[in-house]
């Protein structure tokens, strides 16, 4: 009987060191991941891919730090050959970027999935960056192809601050990604959902599944962004909690759905915008921003330049102008086939309706169903 009860202890204890293993795998192939993103960057920021003083600089300071510790220096060397060569064969490669705000598993990112899989069709990779000002920057100096912005939700409406960001820029509108947002509640895979007691995301996306948390009498805790709530449920092994996120983070971080479309409205959809430094000469549809002159029926006297040639508009908004104040600053989207054959001349008499107009871009809609 003690030898059976000693036989089931080992068994549990092997069990829970080896989901430790499985964790700190994660742990190691996502820093490896992030290694590489960053060798990429670099690769749009010098000449020639292999730089040899600088690998010897690499192999000599992981040499150093993995002295004392198992790995050892020997081990370490061999394993960041492999690194490196690695890295050198990403740089080579002639792999587009595209910048996407949140950490990886965002919704943004898996909007920048679907552009590549579905429009661009050729090699890319998403980086994550900290903000939107971040991912314009670097797209402006050329060192990623894209970026992607969240510019309106179907249940929050407009996000200003990726449109202001977008209009301090000298970018373009070459995409738009319509996404379904399907929020998944996500858990441990050891965790026993009697347990949970704490939802951690995003603040929007709590409020998005705010009916879903009451019924099960969930306390929500708010995080800055729904993939790092999965990362932090993931990295802290947090076995009373949940996060609220999507497929794509539940695999990245090892987690597992314990319920899909958990948002209390199901049509819940975000639409992204595409930017790059080169416009594009054609699109089914087009965005632009301009002030109108503060007198009566300023932007009636628009509206109906729409009507006289068919035009439908898609979205009209208008925000605060920022540099003045009680001025407004609007952005429409319109549908281009009416008048593409003489666009020019269409956006000319545009531009004589109203002041500072500005073409944000030409753009095709894809419209993810799934
Ligand atoms: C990343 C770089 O490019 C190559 C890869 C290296 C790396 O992965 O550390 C180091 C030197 C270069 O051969 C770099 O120049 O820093």
């Amino acid at each position: 009987m003690a030898l059976e009860n000693g036989m089931d202890e080992r068994t549990t204890e092997l069990a829970r060191l080896r989901e430790i293993i499985d964790t700190l795998d994660t742990k190691i192939l996502l820093l490896l991941n992030e290694r590489f993103e960053i060798a990429l960057r670099i690769g749009r920021l010098k000449g020639s891919i292999v730089d040899p003083v600088r690998e010897d600089e690499v192999l000599s300071h992981v040499r150093s730090v993995s002295n004392e510790l198992l790995v050892g220096s020997k081990f370490a060397e061999r394993m960041y050959a492999s690194v490196l060569q690695r890295s050198r064969e990403l740089q080579s490669g002639s792999a587009k970027l595209i910048g996407f705000q949140g950490e990886h598993g965002a919704y943004s990112e898996i909007a920048a999935l679907k552009f590549i899989a579905e429009v661009l069709r050729e090699r890319a990779v998403t980086l994550p960056f900290r903000t939107f000002e971040d991912i314009i920057d670097n797209v402006e100096r050329g060192l990623i192809d894209y970026g992607i912005l969240p510019v309106q939700n179907s249940l929050e409406g407009p996000i200003p601050s990726a449109t202001y960001a977008l209009l301090e820029s000298d970018l373009y509108v070459v995409c738009e990604i319509v996404l379904p947002i399907r929020h998944c509640l996500l858990t441990l895979p050891e965790t026993d959902p009697r347990n949970i007691r704490f939802v951690y995301s995003h603040p929007q996306a709590l409020a998005q599944c705010r009916n879903f948390l009451k019924r099960l009498s969930l306390e929500s805790v708010e995080y800055y962004d729904t993939a790092g709530a999965a990362r932090k449920l993931a990295s802290e092994r947090m076995s009373n909690a949940a996060a609220i996120g999507s497929e794509l983070a539940a695999k990245i971080y090892g987690l597992e759905v314990l319920k899909e479309s958990i948002q209390d409205y199901p049509h819940n959809r975000t639409s992204f915008w595409i930017l790059s430094k080169e416009t594009r000469a054609t699109g089914s549809k087009c965005a632009v921003t301009f002030l109108l002159e503060d007198r009566p029926g300023a932007l009636l006297g628009v509206l109906e330049y729409f009507k006289s040639r068919e035009v439908n508009l898609t979205r009209i908004v208008s925000l605060p102008s920022r540099s003045e104040p009680h001025v407004y600053r609007f952005f429409v989207d319109f549908e281009t086939e009416r008048v593409l054959d003489s666009f020019d001349v269409f956006v000319a008499g545009l531009k004589a309706k109203t002041m500072e107009l500005r073409m944000l871009g030409l753009y095709d809609s894809l419209v993810v169903e799934r």
